[in-house]
């Protein structure tokens, strides 16, 4: 099959338009559009190779970090034609992907969510979508709410655009970290890079400390360039996995604002699974409705009139549509997300959507699937 050789022939980390002078061993899976990052990374190799003028010392410790970053043997590397095959033909390692580079909080929750699995990176949440959709992995696990920041919502916005189905939830308990080159101190820090939910996240812990936020796309990713770039005023806010990884030291432990900080995590496969009564089971959907007094009251009346617990709602603009004229005037039009706490193959929750559907405008089921019950 056509696709199935395309990734074959891009093993570990597929990388830019899959053409072979982009293949990297340590490239995330990227479409279309430039290569920023990448250059970026590339200069800064080039920079790192040629000194930065700040003395033999730090140049030495350059090189010494990106050997380190090379040769480390938990960094992704090109799979070769006979293992891709082999992971193929008897399908037991699931290839799955996330959004960032190794050590972020999302290949973690990969790996929870499927043991065992190949974890594969991606540059961007619509590639993660993408690579499932295009059959270069088998799944998508991509982080949906956070307890402290709240919701993705781009994510939100990712499920409606593209045709994937919800088949599984993970919650990964998330604690946070201050990373800096050996040496630095807390009082040298100036700045500090993380992604923006784990910014969001640490707030009192970075205002406290003084530091100028810099939003990067994914924790490791800032863990990797303080590493790259042998930072001395600046800390990454990620794991305690991503230290070991880049070779940082942890200047401050859970830093989150709560020590309860948990990120929901939803896995997404190309074919929904068959929804079950023998055990918890949670159904997302989406839907819109017409402007009016009372709507969305009574759209949430189907649930509640047959006893279901709703555990998530979510509105997002209707970007195809974002005003709706009635009676002279313009309205915001919106999508809802909702989640409940039943299974498709429950009767009671097949009668709440029949019910729902007389009024909605639009109704789609995102997936019924198990509930994460693990305590974290
Ligand atoms: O940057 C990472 O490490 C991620 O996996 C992304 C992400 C997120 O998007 O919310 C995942 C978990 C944490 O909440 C912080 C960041």
């Amino acid at each position: 099959m056509a696709v199935r050789l395309q990734a074959t022939q891009v093993p570990g980390g597929i990388s830019g338009n899959l053409s072979p002078s982009n293949r990297n061993p340590n490239a995330v899976i990227r479409f279309g559009r430039g290569s920023s990052k990448r250059n970026r990374l590339v200069s800064l190799s080039a920079s790192l190779r040629e000194g930065d003028g700040r003395g033999k010392e730090s140049s030495v410790r350059a090189v010494e970090v990106k050997k380190i970053l090379e040769d480390s043997p938990l960094l992704p590397k090109p799979l070769s034609s006979n293992q891709l095959a082999e992971t193929v033909s008897n399908g037991s390692r699931v290839r799955v992907a996330y959004q960032g580079v190794r050590g972020a909080y999302s290949e973690s929750a990969a790996e929870k969510a499927y043991p065992n699995c190949e974890a594969v990176p991606c540059e961007e949440f619509d590639t993660a979508f993408e690579a499932v959709e295009r059959w270069l992995v088998d799944r998508a696990v991509l982080p949906i709410e956070n307890s402290l920041g709240g919701s993705i919502h781009r994510n939100y916005d990712l499920l409606l655009r593209h045709n994937l189905h919800i088949v599984g939830e993970v919650k990964l308990a998330v604690r946070h970290c201050l990373l800096a080159n050996h040496g630095v101190k807390l009082e040298d820090l100036r700045r500090v890079l993380s992604h923006p939910q784990a910014l969001a996240q640490c707030e009192n812990t970075l205002t406290r400390l003084g530091l100028v936020r810099e939003a990067v796309d994914d924790t490791a990713g800032a863990a990797k360039q303080i590493a790259f770039e042998d930072l001395s005023d600046a800390a990454a806010v990620a794991s305690a996995k991503a230290a070991e990884i880049y070779g940082l030291n942890i200047v401050a432990e859970d830093i989150q604002d709560d020590t309860d900080n948990v990120t929901r995590f939803l896995m997404l496969a190309r074919e929904p699974i068959i929804p079950g009564t023998n055990r918890l089971f949670k159904t997302s959907i989406v839907f819109s409705l017409e402007e009016g007094p009372g709507v969305l009251f009574k759209a949430l009346a189907v649930f509640a009139l047959r006893q279901i617990n709703l555990t998530k709602i979510e509105s997002r603009p209707l970007r195809k549509n974002p005003l709706r004229a009635s009676g002279g005037l313009k309205y915001f039009d919106y999508l809802f997300y909702v989640d409940f706490e039943a299974s498709m193959a429950d009767e009671v929750a097949q009668n709440a959507l029949r019910h729902l559907e007389e009024f909605a405008t639009f109704l789609r089921v995102l997936g019924s699937y198990p509930v994460d019950t693990t305590m974290l």
